[in-house]
């Protein structure tokens, strides 16, 4: 089967959890909260590449104070649903030292990932890190990190769309899904 099928045999075999709509609203309250956080506090803003390009596009506008923006690029699951060691593509920067800082990322799995751009944000010598995350997943195990703002919970399963993929793919879906379970 082409890449192209079997994207569509996934979607048609998926279960929808978040409708557009509630996504819609799940963004917006998170700017909220931002905008009443952070509010004169001139962050700088850091989307985490790939996954958060969709939430960021759409957060960004409704933000209403101003801000700096910059991106970072780090993976560890590939086109995998288990996560590996991260792989850095594009570090954070200098630019970092001395800013409040405000990480973007779609979701918040085990944690790993944030920990890790905490971590290297804070050795660079911000002055204060914050974090939002468009989807937090429900674990009873404990994360070495915690999300500062979020807008829905998802259940332990793997997602995609809004800005996650599966295999690579499908990023661009405006609503939350789940492959169903056997
Ligand atoms: O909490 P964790 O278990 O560390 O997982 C969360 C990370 O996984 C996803 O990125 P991924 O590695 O899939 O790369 P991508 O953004 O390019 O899809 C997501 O965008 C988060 O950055
Ligand atoms: O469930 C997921 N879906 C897509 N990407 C991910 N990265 C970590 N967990 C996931």
């Amino acid at each position: 089967m082409n890449s192209d099928l079997q994207a569509k045999s996934i979607l048609d075999q998926a279960e929808i959890l978040i409708p557009a709509e509630q996504v819609q609203t799940a963004v917006a309250n998170i700017a909220c909260k931002l905008n009443a956080a952070l509010t004169g506090t001139c962050p700088l803003v850091l989307s985490v590449m790939g996954g958060a390009v969709v939430f960021t596009g759409q957060l960004l506008p409704q933000l209403t104070f101003p801000l700096d923006f910059d991106y970072i690029h780090v993976s560890r699951y590939g086109n995998s649903q288990e996560g590996g060691s991260l792989n850095w593509k594009v570090e954070p920067r200098e630019n970092v030292s001395g800013r409040i800082v405000l990480v973007l990322d779609d979701l918040l799995d085990e944690g790993e990932t944030l920990a890790a751009i905490r971590q290297r944000v804070m050795a660079l010598g911000a002055s204060r890190f914050y974090s939002a995350v468009f989807a937090v997943k429900q674990t009873k195990k404990i994360r070495p990190v915690h999300a500062d703002f979020f807008g829905v919970e998802l259940p332990c399963r793997f997602v995609f769309g809004f800005g996650m993929d599966i295999q690579g793919k499908w990023r661009n879906l405006p609503a939350v899904y789940a492959l169903r379970e056997k």
